[in-house]
């Protein structure tokens, strides 16, 4: 279904918040407005192949209709169990259905559920596909540090991220360019900045550094971005 949540004039324009609305247009909206997803998407699958370990956990954190938990099952090694988790029912109860569609090695688990406290088990793959950016900043540290306890060693966790940058020509450069690829596709500069006041309170970026520094405090050994698009990215951290 095409995206036109943000296509009328709003007299007052509310937070951004992943209801059944959003949830009906969701892949059309993120292919739309992050550049990358889909080659991020297809390389999860390929970390998944290289990463997952019999008999463990691979979880996708805020998985929406499960696109990543999809792909990662698709490659995922012998008595695995993907299980996405997000707290938007809208998202769940879809996410539920399309899984059922798709083919894999191990099976898939969809839980409703905040990843903020959620206990997780023994994992190697653990997938954030932007979604640390809507967990109130105060609560990133903990979420990463209960991730790394969970992998096992050389486990493999992919962030991915809508980044700020400290350098305001870059983050003037990258933000314009984010701006014209949603043109590109078909967003009105109405639909842009309405979309854009009501994510204001909502997603809150980082700095590529803020995250690396992040990842080695909480307990990884290794962290690096594999991949960038203009203003968005996606990181590796090893345990
Ligand atoms: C941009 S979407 C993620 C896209 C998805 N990972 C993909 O690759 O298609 C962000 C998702 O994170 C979920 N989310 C936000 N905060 C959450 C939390 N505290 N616990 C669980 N899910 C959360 C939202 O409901 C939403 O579905
Ligand atoms: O549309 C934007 O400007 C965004 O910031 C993109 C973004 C995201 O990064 O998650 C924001 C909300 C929607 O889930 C889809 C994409």
């Amino acid at each position: 279904m095409h995206d036109n949540i943000f296509a009328a004039p709003r007299d007052r324009i509310g937070d951004f918040s992943f209801d059944d609305t959003v949830a009906n247009v969701f892949p059309d909206m993120i292919r739309r407005s992050v550049p990358g997803y889909s080659n991020i998407v297809s390389a999860i699958g390929m970390f998944t192949a290289k990463f997952s370990r019999p008999d463990t956990k691979l979880y996708d954190l805020g998985c929406s209709l499960g696109a990543c938990s999809i792909e990662m099952n698709r490659y995922a090694a012998e008595g695995c169990e993907v299980i996405g988790i997000d707290n938007s029912e809208a998202m769940v109860s879809r996410a539920r259905e399309i899984v059922k569609g798709y083919k894999g090695n191990g099976k898939v688990n969809i839980i409703a559920g905040d990843i903020t406290d959620f206990e997780f088990e023994p994992s190697s793959v653990v997938v954030l596909n932007f979604v640390l950016q809507f967990i109130a900043p105060e609560k990133r540290d903990a979420l990463m540090k209960k991730i790394a306890d969970s992998l096992v060693p050389g486990g493999i966790l992919v962030l991915s991220e809508k980044f700020k940058f400290a350098d305001e020509t870059i983050q003037n450069t990258l933000f314009d360019l984010h701006l014209d690829f949603k043109k590109a596709n078909g967003y009105s500069d109405l639909e842009i900045s309405q979309k854009r006041t009501s994510l204001e309170n909502v997603l809150i970026s980082d700095e590529v550094p803020t995250h690396i520094a992040r990842l080695k405090n909480c307990g990884f050994s290794h962290a690096s971005v594999w991949y960038q698009c203009f203003n968005f990215g996606s990181i590796i951290a090893i345990k």
